[in-house]
């Protein structure tokens, strides 16, 4: 059995900051579906952290076959973790996660999955916010339409009653004084009325608000504790990385795609039939189909060009992550580049990326000054159109002069919301897809879980055996890696397993803790079948020293007190003073709340070792199980750590893993494996009186230690 434990050393870290472009400290956002507020950018670095985290840790945990290669994080991009509409310019383009992907969902489903949790069936505060939010929503779209007709009322009162000379004094009906009254209240009724608009429409953000991060951490933590509940398989098969971003972008895609659909898309489609509907009531038939036919091409401009620009879009996101990974991978080489003095080579190598970067980010720029003209062009003909219509009702006696202004008014207004039509498209077929990929992760189901009622497992110390019968299993199809496989350990009997790489002995603790199921045979615990009880109570009777100790980023404390968060310090301390942990710790400079680094990088291979028997220790479970628990430790801490696995295995059932004999050699029954099949058995003393592969491999290790 490989040690991995160490190799992590060499594994990549993250760099916590590099900011490779200055675009991308220049957020972009989008105005009518703004409702990111400062921090976001930094909780979405947090909790992807803590989320990548949690995953690789139990990844990493599970995964000692997959080699470094497969097991390095992908570095992430920083842009790549920003939330939509901060990346430069807008939307990210979606990356290859085919890694992630589970099974398909339909848009029927992903629309219920939405309402779960705008509209939740036991949360009437958020159903009382909602509605809150559409009737201030419906307000200020109402208040926004009255203000050109409070313009029109002013500017007909002026115009009745004002002398053809345009004279003050010489007017035609009411007294100057009355006509300044009600001309003034309509204009003070007038500013009243927009900043009411704009009031309602920050009071319907705030309001808001709170369902969307609401409906976002519901989200998060669900499909975080889904991941949970996926099979070692998902996670063996898929880069952790891509499952962090899964998680981010898909729940980010879901508060996307409501904030649109409450504040731009269904908003101007309402501002749009009302603008409309009163045109058409009140200035005649022309009016609305001029500003129904100017949205219908406007929309229809705005949805090709788009697409058109996309691909611009693509290029220089590519470009950028091209950039930060050839930045990256050359500062992480720095040693390298020096000793064969190539800085200028680099320089340029990373300058040619920069110049597609340059050139994809100039297209995009003109392509978006394209796209912006063409809209302002449709707009202002439609509003010289509309103006010319009206003056030729005014010469006619049809329509007023404030009427004029308020056609202008009213489609002036409209134009506002449109202004982000192209960008809210791109982003919600973004959104979309995010979101497509979080729902097909979250239809996911298990492969293994519990038979409905499962039994709970009640294993004490006295009734702790463990019985492989005539197992067999494989990874994949056509590939045996254990073949027929039967023992028995009896309550608190030591049992170990000792065999070459590969030979399948972490596939049994796999097993033993159902991370898989066998092909055939059956695996009893305290004689239940473990099939047939409930998963979490199976786990709860064993407690294991991993052969990878990845640990926590956080204090020693907190990797010790994970083994059972319910037990005091005092019984931590305790524990790692049984697995020989205590004097190292006491020696580091914050004691017990030193941090550990990333995996546990800051502690030696040894004290990461020791930190998994402790907790394993403190998990104070019936079975313990070694998987080559000292394989990081000098013979001194060997043999110390040896006494406290005897300590903690005492009235245990266990089983170690092991590939230094003198740790087992007190075992009560040693099994040798090869290829999935026992080939030897027995205890120490029986295996040495026999010219047995064990007795060969004990005198090879003796001579060894020997000669050292
Ligand atoms: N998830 C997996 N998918 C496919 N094959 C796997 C998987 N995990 C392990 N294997 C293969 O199964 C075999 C047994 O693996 P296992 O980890 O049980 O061996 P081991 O005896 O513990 O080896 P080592 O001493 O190197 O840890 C190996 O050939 C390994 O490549
Ligand atoms: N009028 C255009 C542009 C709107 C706009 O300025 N969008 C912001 C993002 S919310 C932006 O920076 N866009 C850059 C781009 O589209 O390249 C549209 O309808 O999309």
């Amino acid at each position: 059995m490989s040690n991995t434990g160490s190799s992590n050393k060499g594994q990549y870290q993250r760099p916590s900051s590099v900011v490779l472009f200055p675009q991308q400290v220049n957020k972009n956002r989008c105005a009518p579906i703004s409702n990111h507020n400062d921090t976001d950018d930094v909780n979405t670095e947090v909790t992807d952290r803590v989320i990548e985290e949690a995953i690789s840790t139990y990844s990493v945990h599970h995964n000692n076959v997959l080699n470094n290669h497969q097991k390095k994080l992908k570095p992430l991009n920083r842009s790549t973790i920003l939330p939509t509409c901060y990346h430069i310019g807008g939307a990210h383009i979606q990356e290859d996660l085919t890694t992630v992907e589970g099974k398909n969902v339909t848009g029927k489903e992903m629309i219920f999955g939405m309402l779960q949790y705008i509209w939740p069936k036991n949360d009437m505060v958020i159903r009382k916010r909602v509605t809150l939010a559409l009737g201030l929503l419906a307000a200020a779209k109402v208040l926004n339409v009255s203000v050109p007709f409070l313009l029109k009322y002013a500017i007909d009162e002026l115009n009745e009653n004002l002398g053809s000379s345009g004279d003050a004094l010489l007017t035609m009906g009411s007294a100057p004084e009355t006509v300044l009254t009600v001309v003034s209240t309509l204009l003070i009724s007038y500013g009243v009325c927009r900043a009411a608009a704009a009031g309602m429409n920050e009071l319907r953000n705030a309001v808001f608000a709170s369902v969307a991060q609401q409906s976002i951490r519901k989200i998060s933590r669900n499909v975080f504790l889904h991941l949970h509940n996926l099979d070692l398989s998902f996670h063996l098969s898929r880069q952790t990385g891509a499952l962090s971003k899964v998680i981010d972008r898909g729940s980010r895609g879901i508060n996307f795609v409501l904030t649109a659909m409450v504040f731009n898309i269904v908003p101007t489609l309402f501002e749009l039939t009302l603008v409309s509907t009163i045109l058409g009531l009140k200035c005649g038939y022309e009016f609305a189909a001029l500003s129904f036919g100017c949205v219908s091409i406007y929309t229809a401009y705005t949805l090709l060009v788009t697409q058109w620009r996309t691909k611009f879009r693509l290029y220089m996101n590519q470009a950028e992550n091209e950039a930060g990974n050839k930045a990256m991978d050359s500062l992480i080489n720095y040693e390298t580049v020096k000793y064969f003095n190539n800085e200028l080579y680099e320089a340029n190598r990373y300058d040619k990326v920069l110049q597609k970067f340059e050139t994809a980010s100039l297209k995009t720029s003109s392509s978006l000054a394209v796209l912006n003209f063409g809209q302002n062009i449709i707009f202002s003909v439609t509003i010289s159109a509309a103006m010319i219509l009206a003056a030729k009702q005014i010469v006619e006696g049809n329509m007023t002069i404030g009427d004029l202004a308020m056609v202008n008014g009213l489609l002036f207004q409209l134009s506002m919301p449109l202004g982000f039509l192209g960008s809210v498209y791109r982003e919600v077929r973004q959104a979309l897809i995010d979101m497509q990929s979080m729902f097909s992760i979250m239809a996911c189901d298990p492969s293994v879980k519990n038979l409905e009622n499962a039994a709970q497992l009640a294993v004490t110390k006295e009734n702790a055996s463990i019985e492989f019968r005539n197992v067999c299993f494989g990874y994949q199809n056509g590939k045996p890696i254990l073949n027929n496989l039967s023992f028995v350990v009896s309550p608190g009997q030591k049992m170990a397993i000792v065999g070459g790489s590969g030979s399948g002995k972490s596939t049994i603790i796999r097993l033993l803790f159902r991370f898989f199921e066998p092909t055939s045979g059956e695996i009893l615990i305290g004689g239940k079948n473990i099939k047939d009880v409930d998963i979490d109570s199976l786990r709860k009777s064993m407690a294991v020293v991993p052969q990878d100790s990845v640990l926590f980023h956080d204090t020693i404390m907190y990797n010790l007190h994970y083994g059972d968060m319910s037990k005091s310090e005092s019984e931590v301390i305790e524990a790692a003073k049984l697995a020989e942990l205590h004097n190292s710790v006491t020696k580091l400079p914050n004691g017990y709340f030193t941090q550990v680094g990333e995996r546990g990088l800051m502690i030696s291979g040894g004290e990461k070792q020791r930190v998994s028997i402790a907790r394993a220790i403190l998990k104070d479970s019936p079975i313990l199980i070694f998987d080559e628990a000292t394989s990081s430790l000098d013979s001194i801490t060997e043999q110390n750590i040896l006494k406290a696995l005897r300590r903690a295995t005492k009235d245990k059932t266990s089983v170690c893993i092991a590939h230094r004999l003198s740790t087992i050699k007190d075992a009560d029954e040693i099994l040798i494996l090869r290829n999935g099949q026992i080939v030897e058995r027995g205890n120490h003393q029986m295996l040495m009186d026999n010219a047995s592969e064990y007795s060969e491999l004990w005198n090879i290790q003796q001579d060894t230690s020997e000669k050292k």
